[in-house]
């Protein structure tokens, strides 16, 4: 089972901050196990994970590909239902057998790799059609939209149509409106998997940004072990075959961090220790 890690404190540039007492946990992870049952057999995709991840923690989740990291995500988003072990948001279960209970599911933003976006509604009403989906009214909603909008950047866009945006600008409208619900929990699956190296690297400081400004405890998913480490609290390395947490590294630098932080030999320590233990499973 993974250990969990010491919450950081006193933000001090490029140093390791002095470890204080936990908060509560956000996100419960017990025994998760879920297999897919097909023609061809059955694929055991995640076997006893055990996780717990406090409020305001961003845990990155890398792993090969086929280690049961997107299974993982649905599996909090309320997507895929674990075949075994519970998944407790704020102490609550968001599982009930085969089903989501709707009011914990309610309080999720989930952002995958495609912006997934209404081609035919503008930026704003993109962000803000969850809002319209649980019945706010239109002027808050669209105050509300507008606010997210300027939050990720896309001020002076609103009334832009997905069309006319760049790739990055429509995983920014993708956040806003994961971010429009104020969710207890961000889940985002390979978000900016799509963008090329500049953008990517952008998103990742304003991801930053956004996470600190809205308070938002984040898992994300990716294959870029830069890009978790540079991002992630902790760093959760994911097995395949079955899927399995094989460990978990904490990140100790303070935020916000800038792009420089990747040249601290600590920063690379890291990177590469995570890259040796991927390579060794190949
Ligand atoms: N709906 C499904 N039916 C059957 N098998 C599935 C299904 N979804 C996932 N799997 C299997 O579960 C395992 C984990 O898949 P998953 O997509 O979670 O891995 P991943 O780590 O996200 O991979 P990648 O990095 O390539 O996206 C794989 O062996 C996959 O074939």
């Amino acid at each position: 089972m993974a250990k969990d890690a010491k919450t950081m404190t006193a933000p001090v540039a490029g140093r390791p901050a002095e470890p204080t007492a936990p908060s509560a946990p956000k996100l419960q992870l017990v025994g998760i196990t879920k297999e897919f049952h097909t023609k061809r057999g059955t694929t055991r995709a995640l076997s006893d994970i055990n996780l717990t991840i406090n409020d305001k923690e961003f845990v990155s989740l890398i792993g090969r590909s086929g280690c049961g990291k997107t299974t993982l995500l649905r599996t909090l988003a309320g997507l895929v239902n674990p075949t075994a072990g519970e998944v407790l948001i704020e102490g609550r279960s968001l599982w009930q057998g085969k089903h989501v209970d709707p009011t914990v599911v309610d309080q999720l933003g989930v952002v995958f790799q495609e912006a997934n976006l209404f081609p035919w509604y503008s930026v704003v009403d993109n962000i803000a059609l969850p809002l319209r989906l649980r019945g706010v009214k239109r002027k808050e909603r669209l105050e509300r939209a507008c606010e997210l909008a300027e939050l990720v950047g896309l001020k002076g866009f609103e009334k832009s149509y997905p069309r006319e945006l760049s790739g990055g600008m429509r995983q920014r409208v993708a956040i806003a409106r994961a971010l429009s619900i104020t969710p207890k929990l961000l889940l985002m699956d390979e978000p900016f998997g799509a963008l090329d190296a500049l953008t990517r690297e952008r998103m990742n400081i304003e991801l930053q940004r956004i996470a600190a400004a809205t308070e938002a405890t984040v898992v994300f998913v990716t294959h870029d072990i830069t890009e978790a480490v540079f991002l992630g609290d902790r760093i959760v390395h994911l097995t395949p075959r079955p899927g399995r947490i094989r460990q978990v590294r904490s990140v100790e630098f303070t935020r916000p961090r800038g792009i420089d932080v990747q040249t601290e030999p600590e920063f690379g320590a890291i990177v590469r220790d995570l890259r040796h233990a991927l390579d060794e499973e190949e």
